[in-house]
């Protein structure tokens, strides 16, 4: 490897006629990891990932795939796969055939065509039209094509947009084996929430301008800490002897008092000691979807 970064974007800028699609955008994606890549709609992510395989001529910055720019790559296929749209494949084609001509052009043997399918599970469906496959078909389709040079850097936007459940779950076991096997991923999302079990660390954009790195693990610290929610007939009351009894009551709406803490056993106790009958009682973990809405309140730029 030439770099100790997958991928190195730093004070990237681009601007469309007046709009600043991306603003002086500095983020780093390490080998053995999956990245999110998370904004609003219009916060300049396919813009960033455009830029770093050659799509888009920055108007200033750096943008690094394996230590040089894209243009610059001995093996760009085999350096890098990116899924960027999954729509401009021949509907009359059959996957496999469609994975062979790709490989032919690239100068990729035939066998790896077979690696690939079975890799990414569309088994069965490869021999079919693309015209009739599914949205999680073309899916696997896009990251079969995008696998077939072996790349150590996998780049796709928004693939988990329109995959059911099952899908979403596939996604996440797929990424998180490239990553054991030393890969550098970076997946694009509008939301934390839908990447909350693929990734390691989260790169939130908004206005084209990072909002932060982190971890996954501190960003949902940032959603506030765990929560115990009790739900009875005389809130006020409880919420009254909770504070008497030293408990921060947070917030007391309808029958459900919030109390700050996960100490469910003892918030219970207090109710069961005054003879207030509990109705429901849970300890609410800190949500990244709360997190992420704090971050990028204000900052939504469908522009
Ligand atoms: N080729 C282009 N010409 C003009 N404006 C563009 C072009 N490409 C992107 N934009 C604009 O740049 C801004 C950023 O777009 P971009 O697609 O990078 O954002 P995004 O975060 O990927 O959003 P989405 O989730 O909606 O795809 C948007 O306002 C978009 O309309």
């Amino acid at each position: 490897m030439t770099s100790a970064y997958a991928i190195e974007v730093e004070a990237l800028t681009k601007t469309f006629g007046t709009l600043k699609a991306v603003d002086g955008l500095s983020f780093t994606v390490e080998y053995g990891s999956v990245v999110g890549f998370i904004g609003p709609n219009g916060a300049g992510k396919t813009t960033t990932m455009r830029s770093l395989v050659g799509h888009v001529r920055p108007d200033a910055g750096r943008v690094h795939v394996a230590g040089r720019p894209y243009r610059d790559l001995a093996d760009p296929l085999g350096t890098v796969g990116a899924v960027l749209e999954t729509g401009a494949v021949h509907p009359g084609r059959s996957g496999r055939n469609h994975l062979r001509i790709l490989a032919r052009q690239a100068g990729i043997p035939r066998r790896r065509v077979e690696e690939v399918i079975d890799g990414v599970g569309l088994g069965q469906a490869a021999g079919r039209r693309v015209g009739g496959y599914s949205l999680g078909m073309r899916q696997r389709l896009a990251l079969a094509a995008a696998l077939l040079g072996d790349p150590a850097i996998l780049m796709l936007d928004e693939p988990a947009n329109g995959l059911d459940p099952e899908g979403i779950r596939w996604l996440r076991e797929f990424l998180r084996g490239l990553a054991a096997q030393g890969r550098g991923v970076l997946v694009s999302s509008h939301g934390l929430p839908e990447l909350a079990l693929m990734i390691d660390e989260a790169v939130v954009v908004g206005h084209g301008q990072l909002i932060t790195q982190q971890p996954l693990a501190d960003l949902r610290k940032l959603g506030g800490g765990p929560t115990v929610q009790i739900s009875v007939p005389e809130p006020d009351r409880l919420a009254a002897l909770l504070r008497e009894q030293g408990h921060q009551v947070l917030e007391c709406a309808g029958p459900i008092v919030t109390v700050a803490g996960d100490d469910a056993r003892s918030v219970g106790r207090v109710a069961f000691d005054h003879g207030i009958g509990v109705h429901r009682l849970l300890v609410e973990e800190p949500s990244l979807e709360e997190a992420y809405f704090r971050l990028t309140t204000g900052k939504d730029s469908i522009r």
